[in-house]
């Protein structure tokens, strides 16, 4: 045990995200043991208690894990459960704070989390931003968060979809980069298992080296690319006009646009 004690609630909604957050904290050692995880199938967490309704009681903290589009429904239960000691903790893309307020007057706090796929083994990035959370809870939530990776407290409420849009969908993005990098592995010539698992070796790779080295992207690119090299050729490609830049750029757009479509829903 790593002596961190998850404070008493439920985490409403535990699927792909919530599920990945309670498997880190359960590596991590954080006790979950006043945690219920509330699902409407009931399905096993391992980990954590599930229920399929709302236990007794109230909740110290209360974490929202379901989908943004049913944030009004499960607001209307759970809003009338809760005190003036709980806190809301979502982490629902795109439902801003003003929105969380208007459907839990009560709350003590309202914190809103971004966190990314690969907290479940304490190597995630989860943004964290809040109006009105003091020091000492803020505190309180980076110990435990932090227990799954990264974990900057955003400044501004707007920082939270820079880190959605980046971090955020940022593994799916990655394992896009991967699979096209097997393929290309593949139509060389090589068998498709051998392929995969050097392109998920090289990313996951130079993520370690980068980090252990902390060197900067550009100069780690140019000890790779020997000039008049093979690789400098492959990077002009990559640097060209409708390139890598240009194609994350819209890539990225989009997910803002869709953050910006998700928030203007929950404010009706
Ligand atoms: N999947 C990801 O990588 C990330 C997801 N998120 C956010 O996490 C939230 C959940 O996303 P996923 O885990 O991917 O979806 P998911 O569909 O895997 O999980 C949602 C869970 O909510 C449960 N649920 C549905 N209705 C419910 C209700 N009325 N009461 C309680 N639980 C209910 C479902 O059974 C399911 O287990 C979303 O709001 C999303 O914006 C945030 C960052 C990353
Ligand atoms: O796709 C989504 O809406 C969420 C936000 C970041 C990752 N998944």
């Amino acid at each position: 045990m790593s002596g961190l004690v998850m404070p008493s609630g439920w985490f409403v909604g535990c699927g792909n995200m919530g599920g990945a957050m309670v498997a880190g904290w359960v590596k991590a050692g954080v006790d979950l043991s006043a945690l219920t995880a509330i699902s409407p199938s009931g399905r096993d967490i391992p980990g954590v208690a599930v229920s399929t309704d709302l236990p007794d009681g109230e909740p110290e903290w209360v974490w929202l894990g379901h989908k943004p589009y049913q944030v009004e429904e499960v607001a209307a239960k759970v809003a009338p459960r809760i005190g003036a000691h709980t806190v809301i903790l979502s982490i629902l893309a795109g439902v801003e704070c003003a929105s969380l307020r208007r459907l839990f007057p009560e709350a003590r706090a309202i914190v809103r989390l971004m966190p990314n796929l690969p907290v479940s083994d304490g190597e995630g990035v989860t943004g964290l931003y809040s109006d009105d959370a003091d020091p000492a809870l803020r505190d309180e939530i980076s110990a435990i968060v932090g227990k799954l990776g990264f974990a900057p407290w955003g400044e501004h409420e707007a920082d939270l979809t820079a880190i959605s849009t980046v971090a955020g969908s940022g593994p799916a993005y990655v394992a896009r980069f991967i699979a096209a990098m097997a393929r290309q592995a593949e139509a060389l010539g090589l068998p498709a298992e051998i392929a995969q698992r050097l392109a998920l070796e090289t990313v996951a790779g130079t993520g370690v080296m980068a980090r252990a080295s902390g060197e900067a992207m550009g100069p780690l690119a140019t000890r790779v690319a020997s000039p008049g090299g093979s690789t400098e050729a492959g990077l002009k490609v990559l640097d060209g006009d409708a390139g890598m830049d240009d194609l994350v750029a819209r890539t990225v757009e989009a997910a803002r646009r869709r953050t910006e479509e998700m928030a203007a829903a929950a404010r009706d």
